[in-house]
């Protein structure tokens, strides 16, 4: 048995991340445990999104918490959606606990474009968002040849559509009103290297991937940019137990000890990007997808390509650890 603590502070929200791999192969929890603001480096001035009101989709768990986090911290007024009220309520008040900023949550299924436009409607009663961050992601580990039309439906309909309606919701406001405006998708590696056993999530990022670039140029002249970021591993709950639910499912994309910085994203990592990404300082950025991931993908260990060793009762197995997490998590929706 091999043990590696791997400890590293993140900077302004003060995240202490202790992660145990049990073995080589095996898969790794992240213990993210909180301490103090107090000793706080704050690598942007703390007023820099001061003024701007910025929607994160998907802002109620993991990555998308921690972006909100960083933007709430600098002075911004944040939006997070998703299907579970209680989650959203927690994370609200934890942002505005811990960022001492602005945040409220809606409500929203990003999988449904009136959804969406509801958000958005509700939004902008209250005034214009300057940005919007295409967050929410569905995903699961499975053979594709295994899919059935509704497990491929759910995860490219949040992922492509929901980034599709969210990018337009806010596009045609910031249009018709001749206001300018940010995206940012949060994509993953894989719109460059493809990945075997998760085909619906790497080819509806591809597409997102697409508009991005599609998009920078249409709007380009209209003074809305539109750019995404591609994340290499950033353990989080959700996308673990669906990415690595068996210690026979530890391989490459969930791993650190391949990646060449030799350990996994840190949250203040990727808040520093975003923060810069979504900043005025940043006009000039547009059409590009920018990787976060220590070099994971060049060093080309990125995918599940590994799991062609499992055998289909591994894979069952896999399947029902995985679908156990998504009834856990169905329990607390009301969109
Ligand atoms: C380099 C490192 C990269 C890491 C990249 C990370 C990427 C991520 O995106 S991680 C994000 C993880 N978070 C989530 O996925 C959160 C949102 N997830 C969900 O909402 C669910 O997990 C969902 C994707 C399954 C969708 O939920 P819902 O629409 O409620 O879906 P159902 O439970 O009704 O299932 C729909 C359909 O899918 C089939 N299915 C579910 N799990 C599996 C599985 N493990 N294998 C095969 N098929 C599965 C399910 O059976 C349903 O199909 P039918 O049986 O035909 O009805
Ligand atoms: N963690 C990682 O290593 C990496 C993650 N990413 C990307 O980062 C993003 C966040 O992933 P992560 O934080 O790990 O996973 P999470 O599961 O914690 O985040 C996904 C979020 O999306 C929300 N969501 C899912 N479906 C919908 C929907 N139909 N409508 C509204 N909201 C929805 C979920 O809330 P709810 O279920 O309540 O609706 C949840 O808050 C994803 O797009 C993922 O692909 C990319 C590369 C690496």
């Amino acid at each position: 048995m091999r043990l590696i603590i791997e400890a590293g502070r993140a900077c302004d929200l003060q995240i202490k991340y202790i992660s145990v791999l049990i073995s080589p192969g095996a898969p790794v929890w992240a213990v993210q445990q909180r301490i103090d603001w107090q000793d706080c480096a704050f690598m942007f001035d703390r007023d820099l999104l001061k003024g701007k009101r910025i929607l994160v989709t998907g802002g109620g768990t993991g990555l998308g918490k921690e972006i909100s986090m960083g933007f709430a911290a600098h002075g911004a007024h944040v939006f997070i959606c998703g299907r579970r009220p209680e989650i959203l309520e927690q994370a609200v008040g934890e942002i505005r606990t811990r960022s001492g900023g602005q945040a409220d949550a809606l409500v929203a299924n990003v999988r449904d474009p009136d959804s969406i436009e509801k958000m958005m409607a509700d939004i902008w009663n209250t005034g214009p968002l300057t940005g919007l961050v295409n967050n929410a992601g569905a995903n699961f580990l499975a053979p594709t040849e295994t899919l059935s039309p509704r497990g491929y439906e759910a995860i490219r309909s949040t992922i492509m559509d929901g980034s599709f309606y969210a990018a337009q919701g806010c596009g045609k406001r910031w249009i018709a009103a001749g206001l300018p405006g940010v995206i940012i998708s949060n994509l993953v590696t894989w719109v460059w290297t493809g990945s075997a056993y998760v085909v619906p999530a790497a080819m509806a990022k591809a597409a997102v991937h697409a508009m991005t670039m599609s998009l920078a140029v249409e709007w380009g002249p209209k003074g809305i940019r539109v750019n995404a970021v591609a994340p290499g591993p950033f353990p989080t709950e959700n996308a673990w137990d669906k990415l690595n639910p068996l210690v026979e499912t530890g391989v490459g994309a969930t791993q650190a000890d391949e990646v060449p910085l030799r350990r996994f994203g840190k949250m203040d990592e990727l808040r520093n990007l975003m923060i810069f990404l979504i900043s005025d300082g940043c006009s000039y950025i547009t059409g590009d997808t920018i990787s976060i991931d220590g070099g994971h993908h060049l060093a080309a260990p990125s995918t599940f390509a590994g799991l062609s060793k499992l055998s289909p009762e591994d894979w069952q197995r896999a399947r029902e650890a995985i679908q156990a997490s998504t009834r856990k998590e169905k329990e607390g929706r009301s969109a």
